[in-house]
């Protein structure tokens, strides 16, 4: 099982890596007006799934919204730290 800090890291290595047939890397090429479309589609799955989709598929859906997030943090060069601070 991953946790945030690990998706991070491993996320973190892609992009460093530019590696062509990773999903991540396409997705930072596309910039933060995409990355920011897709940040908000998941959103609107969790709220989708979490009003009628039971716990399982909410789950799945938080867990896609979260990985978006992630990547909007490496568009916006910002450290778990800078987040974490605001907690
Ligand atoms: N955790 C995720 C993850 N969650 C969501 N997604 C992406 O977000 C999409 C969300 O699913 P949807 O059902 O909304 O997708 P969709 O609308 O059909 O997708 P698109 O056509 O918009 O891509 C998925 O298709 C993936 O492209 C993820 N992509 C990658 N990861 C993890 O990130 C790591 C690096 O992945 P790569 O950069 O692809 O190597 C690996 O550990 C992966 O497991």
């Amino acid at each position: 099982m991953k946790s945030f800090e690990a998706l991070f890291a491993e996320l973190k290595e892609k992009a460093a890596s530019k590696d062509p047939h990773s999903g991540t890397v396409r997705q930072l090429e596309k910039g933060i007006h995409a990355i920011g479309k897709k940040v908000i589609e998941e959103a609107c799955e969790v709220w989708m799934a979490a009003e009628h989709e039971g716990r399982e598929h909410t789950a799945e859906e938080i867990s896609q919204l979260l990985y978006h997030v992630q990547v909007m943090m490496l568009a916006c060069d910002l450290e778990l730290e800078d987040v974490y601070r605001h907690l």
